[in-house]
Parts: structure tokens; sequence; C-alpha cells
């Protein structure tokens, strides 16, 4: 048995010698790598936290004091350490979550995943255990230098910095900022610069640790030489430092130190814990640190990689075209035709396919930092100077821009185009990224148009339908992975698409976005057993065309299947046009249950959902032959 295996709880690591954390480290990297190459998650940022998260748990007491990760995806460490070893599945179903879990542990606190959230997580328990009177606990906040962009990240800062910095009233929240320059790719803005500036400075440690040590031999040195010392320590860290900007804001900051050092990093931290108030203690860490493939890979320094060899950090398989070529393709292609088209990313610009575009037109293409909220607003600012910006955001990640979406561009009718990537069931990274609500909260924006292509031929015609649009907001959603083969259409009437008709005009089954080859395939299920469905793709779901009305006036039954909750989704919406309208055909729609899905296999997901052709042919079927049993019974009565 290694020595990972022996640590059953976070204490068990005080026990150890140098040589044996410094051995855990290595154990806990093997682990780390092993795990990721087979079944994909966060690697890099694992790997850059390995000596602060053994150091956290040497030096707190989780978890009676909370330590809260900011986006939570750098938690595997921390998993390790709190007696979970089982990774073999991790992200899969009944496995671990590749996100802190309340259910797996009680050292986790939050669950998020969501950038920029942990420090405001952090202030509330600090709050929470001041109001209580437990001042003997403290709350452990980590935030990586991307979190930092966020910011709510900065909301929280303010009201920590507000907080009593001095005297008993001041509550003890060390914030351990986790800076390793990069978000996926490097991290940018004003805030980032600052930081870089610092870690390329070596003048700074090596002039602070002179003025250290002989600030030590005060008694030696005498006062006005020390306050001279003094003096020249301070100006340096205003010089050099960013600890002048967390100062000035009122917080205790400690470092820069090496993340890397873990004996350097519990010196740090049990400093912090001593001050029995909010300090920030700043660890420069790499990412990917220990792993060749990862500190060599520039783009993203194996920030999520899916399975790969391990030997090689090579991907495994074949790559597959996904709906992100697609987009990456298309908009390329509408920059050149377009002059006005910009980009606008929060700190994705490889994950949303934009790196392509980036390239082409670099001054045309904004990474905004983990900003959903200011790229939003900020692309309604470009819109009213004459440009059309594309946001390419994941789906789950515009949530947080609702607002900014209603009122800043809606509002003010602003030619936006939102590009939602992992839009529907994501699957493996659980609750927090499915992006099952964009369809429901997007529905209610007035004036917003929304586009749900069903294949890449769609994706690409729809997107430029959109940048067309010029007073109003528009989005564009698709789902993660492979885009498969394009479902061609038999007509267009209207904005819809008919994709399948049958000589009976049984059921009209409205099949939204990637959902349309479900519904040709359960179409083709229900002919066989002779009940006849028209199926058609609306392709923009907001504003329904009227063309639907007419059509479900033709048929018995109306059916709806969305890889989105079924609350105020594309089918419900459908229901109420339905009713407006007088239409009394009865309408079943088919989504995701409105609850927050455990992490599993997409495909698993939508299979339990129903969301599969077979499920719904045989759903269809089933009511169909409800419909056919009420018929022959009013006929049976009307004939005797
Ligand atoms: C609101 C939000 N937007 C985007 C993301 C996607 N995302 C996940 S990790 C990450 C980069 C985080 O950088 P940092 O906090 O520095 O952590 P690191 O990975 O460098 O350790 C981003 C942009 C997210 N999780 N949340
Ligand atoms: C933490 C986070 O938000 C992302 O890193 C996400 O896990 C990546 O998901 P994809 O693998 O779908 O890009
Ligand atoms: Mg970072």
């Amino acid at each position: 048995m290694g020595l990972l295996d022996r640590i059953k709880d976070p204490r068990d690591l005080r026990a150890l010698s140098d040589d044996e954390l410094e051995s855990l480290a290595a154990e806990i990297r093997d682990r780390l790598v092993a795990t990721c190459a087979s079944n994909g998650g966060h690697l890099g940022p694992n790997l850059g936290v390995v000596e602060l998260t053994i150091a956290a748990h040497r030096v707190f007491d989780s978890p009676r004091d909370p330590i809260v990760f900011d986006t939570g995806h750098q938690a595997y460490v921390h998993k390790m350490l709190t007696g979970r070893h089982d990774f073999s599945k991790l992200k899969q179903a009944g496995g671990l979550s590749g996100y802190p879990s309340r259910a797996e542990s009680e050292h986790d606190w939050v669950e998020n995943s969501h950038a920029s959230t942990a420090l405001s997580y952090a202030d509330g328990m600090a709050k929470a255990f001041a109001v209580r009177g437990e001042r003997d606990r403290t709350v452990v906040a980590f935030i990586g230098d991307g979190a930092l962009t966020g910011g709510m990240a900065w909301e929280a800062i303010n009201n920590i910095a507000g907080g009593p910095q001095t005297g008993p009233d001041r509550r003890p929240l060390v914030i351990v900022v986790n800076d390793n320059g990069r978000s996926y790719s490097p991290t940018v803005g004003g805030l980032a610069t600052h930081l870089s500036g610092l870690r390329t400075d070596p003048r700074y440690e090596q002039t602070l640790e002179v003025v250290k040590r002989t600030l030590g031999r005060t008694a030696l040195v005498g006062q006005p030489v020390y306050d001279a010392l003094h003096g020249v320590k301070k100006g340096l860290k205003d010089m050099f430092a960013p600890q002048g900007m967390f100062e000035d804001l009122g917080l205790k900051y400690i470092g820069p130190i090496d993340g890397h050092d873990r004996a350097q990093v519990e010196q740090a931290l049990t400093q912090a814990k001593r001050f029995r108030g909010p300090v920030l203690v700043h660890c420069l860490t790499q990412k990917g640190f220990g792993y060749d493939p990862a500190v060599r890979d520039e783009a993203d320094q194996m920030h999520s990689p899916r399975p790969f060899d391990p030997a090689t950090g090579a991907p495994a398989g074949t790559p597959v075209r996904e709906w992100t070529d697609v987009f990456s393709e298309t908009i390329v292609r509408a920059g050149r035709a377009r002059p006005d088209v910009v980009a606008v990313t929060a700190a994705m610009l490889g994950p949303t396919g934009l790196e392509p575009f980036a390239r082409a037109f670099p001054d045309r293409c904004f990474d905004v930092g983990i900003a959903e909220q200011h790229a939003a607003t900020s692309a309604a600012g470009m819109a009213a100077m004459g440009l059309h910006p594309v946001v390419a955001v994941y789906a789950t990640f515009l949530n947080r821009a609702f607002d900014q979406v209603l009122m800043d561009c809606a509002l003010h009718k602003a030619g936006v185009t939102f590009v939602l990537d992992r839009a529907g069931v994501t699957g493996n990274d659980g609750p927090s990224h499915n992006g099952m609500w964009d369809l429901s909260i997007l529905q209610v924006v007035p004036g917003l148009r929304l586009a749900a292509p069903r294949d890449g031929e769609q994706l690409a015609e729809q997107f430029t339908e959109a940048l067309d649009v010029d007073d109003a907001p528009t989005v564009v959603r698709f789902p993660k992975g492979a885009v498969g083969s394009d479902v061609p259409a038999l007509e267009r009437l209207g904005t819809v698409d008919v994709l399948a008709r049958a000589e009976a005009k049984d059921v009209l089954l409205v099949a939204v976005g990637a959902m349309g080859k479900v519904g040709v395939d359960a179409a083709k299920r229900l002919d066989a057993q002779g009940v006849g469905v028209t199926v058609v793709d609306p392709r923009w779901v907001k504003p329904l065309d009227d063309v639907l009305v007419d059509l479900a006036r033709q048929h018995r039954l109306v059916v709806t299947i969305e890889d989105n909750g079924r609350v105020g989704g594309v089918g419900s919406v459908l229901a109420q046009k339905l009713r407006d309208a007088g239409v009394t055909v009865p309408v079943r729609d088919h989504g995701l249950p409105q609850r927050f899905l455990d992490h599993a296999k997409r495909d698993a997901i939508l299979a339990e959902a129903g969301l599969t052709a077979q499920d719904l042919a045989r759903e269809v079927s089933g009511l169909v032959a409800a419909l056919d049993s009420v018929t022959h019974d009013r006929t049976t009565t009307v004939d005797r």
C-alpha cells in the first residue's frame, strides 16, 4: 500500500516527515495522470495545487475549518486527502464527481464549478462563524488568477476588506490565490498584467529577502535605520508587488510565495491562520507541474484533456468532427465576409472554437476574462457602435448574464449574437454543467430570437441568419460532442423544416435542435407500427412560426422533444401558443426532468430521461393507442 492509500483523514498528513510528504506528492501526481489519462478530467489545474492542498490540510482543520475551492475543478487532490481514493470512475455514473460534492464528503462545503463564487461563500461562512460566536474556526478559500477576473470575486473582496480588519471582531478568512498565470489560456486583463509583472521580476523577492533579514536584526541597526529600511520594503512592495492593491483595499497580504515549496506554503498559511482575520496568501504555481506533457502543452497545459496516452500526453482515439468545429469554421468565413463581425469570449477562446477567428482577426477578438456579464453588456456597447458581436459561451455560463441579455441587449435592441456551446446535456461534468436552462430562461426575453440547429449544415445556415439580425439579440445553441451527419429536410414551411411525413396525419412531432435525428428515427419506428408521423424541426424556437399552429390543426396529437428542462421549454411555449390559437389537439412535451442531473455519460442521461428514438416511439404509440380507444369508445357510444 502506498502512502496515499494510508491517508484516510487529512489529520494523517501531520505525522508524515518531509521526505514522506514529498513521496506523497509524487504519488498524487501519478494518480492524477493515470486517472485523467483513462477518464479525462482536470489534470493541469490539479497537478498545480498538490503542494498547496497538502499544506492547507496540514495547517487547517478541515472540515471544521471549511476549505472552499473556487470553480472546484482543482479539488481532486483535496478529495484524495479526505479519504476518497477510488478515482477509477471519476466523472462517471456511480463514481466520484469532477467537482466538490457534499454527497461525497463532509469536507466539501460547496459544489460550484461556475467560477468566481468561492470568496462570497467564504465571506458568508466567516460572517456566520462570527454571528454564532465560533471565532476559533477559519475559512479557507482557494481561488485561481483566472477566477479572480470574475466580477463576483471582487464584490466579495470589497466586502471582506470592508469588514473589521483589526480587533476581536475581525473574521478569520484565508484567501489562497493560486496564481499560475492561466485560465485555460493565459489569463488576460489589468489584474493579470499586475500579477505577472511580479512573477517575472525576481528583483522584488531578492531585495525583499535582504531587507527582511536586515529588519530581523532591528536591535542591531537601531530605530532610524529600521524606519528607513521599512520604508524601502514598503516602497519595493508598492513598486513591484500587487499587495499594494490588496493592502490598499484593506486586506493583509502575504507573498508572493513559491506554491510548489510545501514548507514555504505551510509557513505562510500558518502565519495567515495566526492573524485571525482576513488574509490573502499569494502563491505562484505552474499549471501541469510535474508532468512534462502538460507543462509543454502551450495551448492550455492540459486543463481538461479527454483520455490520452499517459506516456506522451497524446489524445487517445480518433478525433471526431464536433459542433464546435462547425461553428469555428463558420465564424471565420463570416469574419472574412463581414468586417463588422467581432468575437467575444469569457476566457474560453479554445473550448468555444474561437481560436481560428482570433488568429485570422486578432484585432476583432476579445477575451474578457471569466466575465460573462461584462461580455454581454460590452457586446451591447459594440453593437451600439455598429459592430455585430458574437459572444461565444457555454450554455450553462450564460445563466450568469441573464439580466445583461434581458436589459442591456434586448431592451436596447442590440444586434448581438450569443453562441451557446454545450447546450443540453453535457453529462460527465455534472449538474452545474448541463446546459438545460437556456431554452426556458431565454423564452422570456422580449424580441430575442433563438435558433436550435439540428445539424452542422443548419448551424452554419442559422448562424449566418442570426448575423443578419441587427435590431435584437439572437442566440444559436448546440450540444457538446460529435456533430454527426446532416439530417435533410423534405421541405421548408416558413422557418420550419419538414423532416419526415406519412400518409396518415396522426402525430405532429416537433423535434428541437439536435433532437431532430431522434425524431426522424422515432417516426420510422412508428411508421412500422402503422402510426403516421410528421416530423418538423422549427429551427427558430423563438419566436415559433405560426406554421406550427396550422400543422397542429391537421394532426390528432402534438408531441415535442427537446434537450432542455421541461418547465418553460419549447414544448410548453408551443402548448401555450396552440391554446391561444384555440387549437385543442392534445400536446405532450418531452424534455429533461426539472432537477439537477448527476454526472454520467451524456447518452445515459438522455436515455434515463426517455430522450431516445426507442423511448419516444414507445411513448407516442401508447398515446396514439389511448386516443384510438377514446375515439373507438365515442364511436361505439354513438352507434348504440
Ligand atoms: C462562470 C464560468 N465561466 C467559465 C468557466 C470555465 N472555466 C473553467 S476553469 C476556467 C479557468 C479558471 O482559471 P483559474 O481560476 O486561474 O484556475 P486554473 O485552471 O488556472 O487553476 C474557466 C474559464 C467557469 N467554470 N465558470
Ligand atoms: C471547469 C469548467 O468549467 C470547464 O473546464 C469544463 O469542465 C470543461 O468542459 P468541456 O470538457 O466540455 O470543455
Ligand atoms: Mg489560473
